[in-house]
Protein backbone atom coordinates (compact mmCIF):
# COMPACT_ATOMS: atom_id res chain seq x y z
CA UNK A 1 0.00 0.00 0.00
CA UNK A 2 0.92 3.65 -1.05
CA UNK A 3 0.59 6.70 1.18
CA UNK A 4 -2.47 8.92 -0.43
CA UNK A 5 -1.77 12.03 -2.37
CA UNK A 6 -1.99 14.89 0.70
CA UNK A 7 -0.26 18.37 0.40
CA UNK A 8 0.54 17.14 4.03
CA UNK A 9 1.26 13.85 3.68
CA UNK A 10 4.02 15.22 0.86
CA UNK A 11 4.91 17.90 3.69
CA UNK A 12 5.71 15.23 6.04
CA UNK A 13 7.36 13.13 3.73
CA UNK A 14 9.65 15.65 2.31
CA UNK A 15 11.07 16.98 6.28
CA UNK A 16 10.22 14.01 8.29
CA UNK A 17 12.98 15.82 10.90
CA UNK A 18 10.43 18.62 11.11
CA UNK A 19 6.90 16.61 11.90
CA UNK A 20 4.80 15.92 14.67
CA UNK A 21 2.64 13.02 14.90
CA UNK A 22 -0.32 13.26 17.36
CA UNK A 23 -2.24 10.44 17.94
CA UNK A 24 -5.61 9.41 20.32
CA UNK A 25 -5.89 6.52 22.82
CA UNK A 26 -8.78 4.50 22.74
CA UNK A 27 -10.65 3.71 19.25
CA UNK A 28 -7.41 4.69 17.40
CA UNK A 29 -4.67 2.84 18.55
CA UNK A 30 -7.03 0.66 20.69
CA UNK A 31 -9.93 -1.32 19.48
CA UNK A 32 -13.23 -0.04 21.22
CA UNK A 33 -14.35 -3.13 24.03
CA UNK A 34 -17.43 -2.87 26.32
CA UNK A 35 -14.39 -2.62 29.26
CA UNK A 36 -12.26 0.30 29.55
CA UNK A 37 -10.04 -1.49 31.68
CA UNK A 38 -9.61 -4.28 28.75
CA UNK A 39 -8.65 -1.48 25.82
CA UNK A 40 -5.28 -3.00 25.60
CA UNK A 41 -3.19 -1.64 22.85
CA UNK A 42 -3.32 -3.34 19.28
CA UNK A 43 -0.27 -5.08 19.29
CA UNK A 44 0.96 -3.58 16.20
CA UNK A 45 1.07 -0.35 17.60
CA UNK A 46 4.49 -0.09 19.60
CA UNK A 47 6.13 -1.52 17.40
CA UNK A 48 4.92 0.54 14.45
CA UNK A 49 5.50 3.80 16.38
CA UNK A 50 9.00 2.65 17.72
CA UNK A 51 10.17 2.54 14.05
CA UNK A 52 8.53 5.60 13.23
CA UNK A 53 9.71 7.78 16.09
CA UNK A 54 13.64 8.12 15.51
CA UNK A 55 12.43 9.06 11.70
CA UNK A 56 9.97 12.24 13.02
CA UNK A 57 10.74 14.96 15.35
CA UNK A 58 7.86 13.50 17.89
CA UNK A 59 5.43 10.78 18.42
CA UNK A 60 2.81 11.95 21.36
CA UNK A 61 -0.23 10.89 22.07
CA UNK A 62 -2.76 12.64 23.32
CA UNK A 63 -5.59 10.87 25.51
CA UNK A 64 -9.25 11.57 28.09
CA UNK A 65 -7.10 8.53 29.86
CA UNK A 66 -4.82 9.43 32.33
CA UNK A 67 -0.83 8.43 31.04
CA UNK A 68 -0.39 5.45 33.37
CA UNK A 69 -3.18 3.79 32.03
CA UNK A 70 -2.43 4.61 28.61
CA UNK A 71 1.30 3.14 29.61
CA UNK A 72 -0.35 -0.03 31.47
CA UNK A 73 -2.71 -0.64 28.64
CA UNK A 74 -0.02 -0.35 26.43
CA UNK A 75 2.28 -3.20 27.47
CA UNK A 76 2.75 -5.79 24.97
CA UNK A 77 4.14 -9.33 25.80
CA UNK A 78 7.13 -10.30 24.27
CA UNK A 79 7.56 -7.22 21.49
CA UNK A 80 7.99 -3.63 22.41
CA UNK A 81 5.45 -1.49 24.76
CA UNK A 82 4.32 1.89 24.42
CA UNK A 83 6.57 3.32 27.34
CA UNK A 84 9.69 1.89 24.90
CA UNK A 85 8.34 4.17 21.94
CA UNK A 86 11.55 6.23 21.88
CA UNK A 87 10.99 9.88 23.09
CA UNK A 88 6.91 9.50 23.41
CA UNK A 89 5.05 11.70 25.00
CA UNK A 90 2.04 11.25 26.57
CA UNK A 91 -0.59 14.48 27.15
CA UNK A 92 -3.45 12.20 29.72
CA UNK A 93 -6.49 13.88 30.65
CA UNK A 94 -6.70 16.06 27.18
CA UNK A 95 -3.51 17.51 28.28
CA UNK A 96 -3.88 18.54 31.82
CA UNK A 97 -1.01 15.28 32.49
CA UNK A 98 1.81 15.03 30.85
CA UNK A 99 3.97 11.66 31.13
CA UNK A 100 7.66 11.84 29.23
CA UNK A 101 11.18 10.28 30.07
CA UNK A 102 9.32 8.07 32.81
CA UNK A 103 7.99 11.20 34.36
CA UNK A 104 4.40 12.27 35.16
CA UNK A 105 3.41 16.30 35.20
CA UNK A 106 -0.14 16.89 36.84
CA UNK A 107 -1.89 19.62 38.30
CA UNK A 108 -4.09 18.95 41.54
CA UNK A 109 -7.86 17.40 40.69
CA UNK A 110 -10.59 19.95 40.59
CA UNK A 111 -12.52 20.22 43.85
CA UNK A 112 -15.76 19.70 41.96
CA UNK A 113 -14.96 15.69 41.52
CA UNK A 114 -16.14 15.09 45.10
CA UNK A 115 -19.72 16.63 43.88
CA UNK A 116 -20.12 14.03 41.08
CA UNK A 117 -19.03 10.98 42.73
CA UNK A 118 -21.09 11.48 45.45
CA UNK A 119 -24.24 12.29 42.99
CA UNK A 120 -23.40 10.41 39.89
CA UNK A 121 -24.54 6.88 41.35
CA UNK A 122 -28.12 7.73 42.28
CA UNK A 123 -28.36 9.26 38.88
CA UNK A 124 -26.80 5.98 37.08
CA UNK A 125 -29.50 3.71 39.39
CA UNK A 126 -32.54 6.62 38.19
CA UNK A 127 -31.54 5.42 35.06
CA UNK A 128 -31.99 1.77 35.84
CA UNK A 129 -35.27 2.11 37.05
CA UNK A 130 -36.12 3.68 33.76
CA UNK A 131 -35.08 0.73 32.19
CA UNK A 132 -31.59 1.62 31.19
CA UNK A 133 -29.46 -0.94 32.98
CA UNK A 134 -26.00 -1.11 32.65
CA UNK A 135 -24.91 2.00 33.09
CA UNK A 136 -21.05 2.35 34.11
CA UNK A 137 -19.34 5.15 36.28
CA UNK A 138 -15.47 5.45 35.58
CA UNK A 139 -13.64 7.31 37.94
CA UNK A 140 -10.60 8.68 36.71
CA UNK A 141 -9.22 10.38 39.61
CA UNK A 142 -8.69 14.24 37.85
CA UNK A 143 -12.26 13.39 35.88
CA UNK A 144 -15.35 11.01 36.11
CA UNK A 145 -16.82 9.20 33.04
CA UNK A 146 -20.22 7.26 32.92
CA UNK A 147 -20.63 5.13 30.43
CA UNK A 148 -23.45 3.28 28.47
CA UNK A 149 -21.87 0.75 26.15
CA UNK A 150 -22.84 -1.85 28.37
CA UNK A 151 -26.30 -1.02 28.13
CA UNK A 152 -29.26 -2.95 26.55
CA UNK A 153 -29.99 0.61 24.16
CA UNK A 154 -26.19 2.26 24.51
CA UNK A 155 -27.17 5.21 22.70
CA UNK A 156 -31.39 5.76 24.04
CA UNK A 157 -29.45 5.49 27.53
CA UNK A 158 -26.98 8.41 26.64
CA UNK A 159 -29.72 10.73 25.17
CA UNK A 160 -31.25 9.87 28.84
CA UNK A 161 -28.25 10.65 30.77
CA UNK A 162 -27.36 13.96 28.92
CA UNK A 163 -29.54 16.64 30.39
CA UNK A 164 -28.96 15.51 34.17
CA UNK A 165 -25.10 14.96 33.31
CA UNK A 166 -24.85 18.79 32.19
CA UNK A 167 -26.95 19.66 35.17
CA UNK A 168 -24.67 18.35 37.56
CA UNK A 169 -21.31 19.26 35.93
CA UNK A 170 -22.32 22.88 35.85
CA UNK A 171 -23.36 22.53 39.24
CA UNK A 172 -19.84 21.21 40.11
CA UNK A 173 -18.12 23.13 37.62
CA UNK A 174 -16.78 21.25 35.42
CA UNK A 175 -17.41 20.50 31.79
CA UNK A 176 -18.51 17.98 29.79
CA UNK A 177 -16.89 15.74 27.33
CA UNK A 178 -19.05 13.85 24.75
CA UNK A 179 -17.47 10.33 23.38
CA UNK A 180 -18.45 7.12 22.09
CA UNK A 181 -20.99 5.44 24.82
CA UNK A 182 -19.88 7.80 27.16
CA UNK A 183 -20.08 11.18 29.05
CA UNK A 184 -17.20 12.61 31.15
CA UNK A 185 -17.14 15.02 33.67
CA UNK A 186 -14.00 17.08 33.82
CA UNK A 187 -12.01 20.07 34.12
CA UNK A 188 -12.69 23.00 32.25
CA UNK A 189 -9.98 24.97 30.19
CA UNK A 190 -8.30 22.10 28.42
CA UNK A 191 -8.80 20.28 25.13
CA UNK A 192 -6.88 17.92 22.90
CA UNK A 193 -6.25 20.94 20.69
CA UNK A 194 -4.90 23.44 23.13
CA UNK A 195 -2.63 20.46 23.80
CA UNK A 196 -1.61 19.57 20.63
CA UNK A 197 -1.16 23.98 19.36
CA UNK A 198 0.93 24.29 22.93
CA UNK A 199 3.29 20.71 21.66
CA UNK A 200 3.79 21.96 18.18
CA UNK A 201 5.21 25.44 19.73
CA UNK A 202 7.60 23.52 22.00
CA UNK A 203 8.94 21.72 19.70
CA UNK A 204 8.92 23.97 16.87
CA UNK A 205 6.99 21.80 14.32
CA UNK A 206 7.22 22.51 10.79
CA UNK A 207 4.35 20.11 9.46
CA UNK A 208 1.57 18.27 11.53
CA UNK A 209 -0.90 14.98 11.69
CA UNK A 210 -2.81 13.89 13.88
CA UNK A 211 -5.19 10.54 14.01
CA UNK A 212 -8.04 9.77 15.92
CA UNK A 213 -11.44 8.42 16.19
CA UNK A 214 -13.89 10.62 18.50
CA UNK A 215 -15.51 14.15 19.12
CA UNK A 216 -12.85 15.01 21.30
CA UNK A 217 -10.43 14.75 18.56
CA UNK A 218 -12.50 17.27 16.62
CA UNK A 219 -10.40 20.00 18.53
CA UNK A 220 -7.15 18.36 17.67
CA UNK A 221 -8.12 18.70 13.97
CA UNK A 222 -9.06 22.32 14.81
CA UNK A 223 -5.34 22.84 16.07
CA UNK A 224 -3.93 21.10 12.87
CA UNK A 225 -6.27 23.15 10.96
CA UNK A 226 -4.91 26.90 12.41
CA UNK A 227 -1.53 25.27 12.88
CA UNK A 228 0.06 27.50 9.85
CA UNK A 229 2.14 24.70 8.84
CA UNK A 230 1.37 21.94 6.69
CA UNK A 231 -1.14 18.95 8.57
CA UNK A 232 -3.00 16.16 7.80
CA UNK A 233 -5.85 15.03 9.87
CA UNK A 234 -6.48 11.46 9.62
CA UNK A 235 -9.67 9.34 10.93
CA UNK A 236 -9.60 6.13 12.57
CA UNK A 237 -13.45 5.14 11.10
CA UNK A 238 -16.11 3.66 12.77
CA UNK A 239 -20.12 3.42 12.10
CA UNK A 240 -20.29 5.22 15.74
CA UNK A 241 -18.84 8.49 15.33
CA UNK A 242 -18.87 9.95 11.46
CA UNK A 243 -18.17 13.90 12.68
CA UNK A 244 -14.79 13.25 12.43
CA UNK A 245 -14.47 10.91 9.20
CA UNK A 246 -16.05 13.95 7.58
CA UNK A 247 -13.55 16.47 8.12
CA UNK A 248 -10.66 14.27 7.53
CA UNK A 249 -8.77 13.93 4.73
CA UNK A 250 -7.48 10.54 5.37
CA UNK A 251 -9.99 7.74 6.50
CA UNK A 252 -8.66 4.47 7.81
CA UNK A 253 -10.34 1.45 8.92
CA UNK A 254 -9.91 1.65 12.95
CA UNK A 255 -7.30 0.87 14.58
CA UNK A 256 -5.88 -2.03 12.41
CA UNK A 257 -6.05 0.22 9.71
CA UNK A 258 -4.54 3.08 11.27
CA UNK A 259 -1.51 0.39 12.07
CA UNK A 260 -1.21 -0.59 8.24
CA UNK A 261 -1.40 3.29 7.68
CA UNK A 262 1.50 4.12 10.06
CA UNK A 263 3.70 1.31 8.37
CA UNK A 264 3.28 2.70 5.03
CA UNK A 265 4.53 6.05 6.26
CA UNK A 266 7.10 4.61 7.90
CA UNK A 267 8.20 2.52 4.87
CA UNK A 268 8.00 5.68 2.90
CA UNK A 269 10.09 7.48 5.04
CA UNK A 270 12.80 5.14 5.47
CA UNK A 271 13.22 4.72 1.65
CA UNK A 272 16.31 6.81 0.51
CA UNK A 273 14.98 9.90 -1.59
CA UNK A 274 16.04 11.01 -4.67
CA UNK A 275 18.25 13.43 -3.78
CA UNK A 276 19.90 10.40 -1.23
CA UNK A 277 20.35 8.68 -4.42
CA UNK A 278 22.19 11.29 -6.16
O1 LIG B 1 -9.13 10.29 24.17
P1 LIG B 1 -9.30 8.81 24.09
O2 LIG B 1 -8.02 8.08 24.21
O3 LIG B 1 -10.06 8.38 22.87
O4 LIG B 1 -10.20 8.43 25.36
C1 LIG B 1 -11.61 8.75 25.34
C2 LIG B 1 -12.38 7.82 26.27
O5 LIG B 1 -11.98 6.51 25.97
C3 LIG B 1 -12.43 5.45 26.79
O6 LIG B 1 -13.76 5.12 26.44
C4 LIG B 1 -13.89 4.61 25.12
O7 LIG B 1 -13.18 3.37 25.00
C5 LIG B 1 -13.67 2.31 25.83
C6 LIG B 1 -12.78 1.09 25.62
O8 LIG B 1 -12.74 0.68 24.30
C7 LIG B 1 -15.14 2.01 25.48
O9 LIG B 1 -15.66 1.01 26.32
C8 LIG B 1 -15.97 3.30 25.61
O10 LIG B 1 -17.29 3.06 25.16
C9 LIG B 1 -15.36 4.43 24.79
O11 LIG B 1 -16.03 5.66 25.04
C10 LIG B 1 -12.25 5.75 28.26
O12 LIG B 1 -12.87 4.76 29.04
C11 LIG B 1 -12.73 7.13 28.62
O13 LIG B 1 -12.38 7.41 29.96
C12 LIG B 1 -12.07 8.14 27.73
O14 LIG B 1 -12.56 9.42 28.04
Amino acid sequence: MTLPAHAGLDAIVADPAGAVIGLDYDGTLSPIVPDPAAARVHPGVPAVLAALAPLVRAVVIVTGRPPRTALALGEVSGGPSLADVPGLVILGHYGLERWEDGRLTAPPPPPGLDLVRARLPELAAGLEGAGFDGVWIEDKDRAVAVHTRRCADPAGALEALRGPVAALAEEAGLAVEPGRMVLELRPAGMDKGRALSAFLAERDARSVMFVGDDLGDLAAFDAVESAGIPGVRVCSGSTEVTALAERADVVVDGPDGVVAFLGDLVATLGKPSASDRA
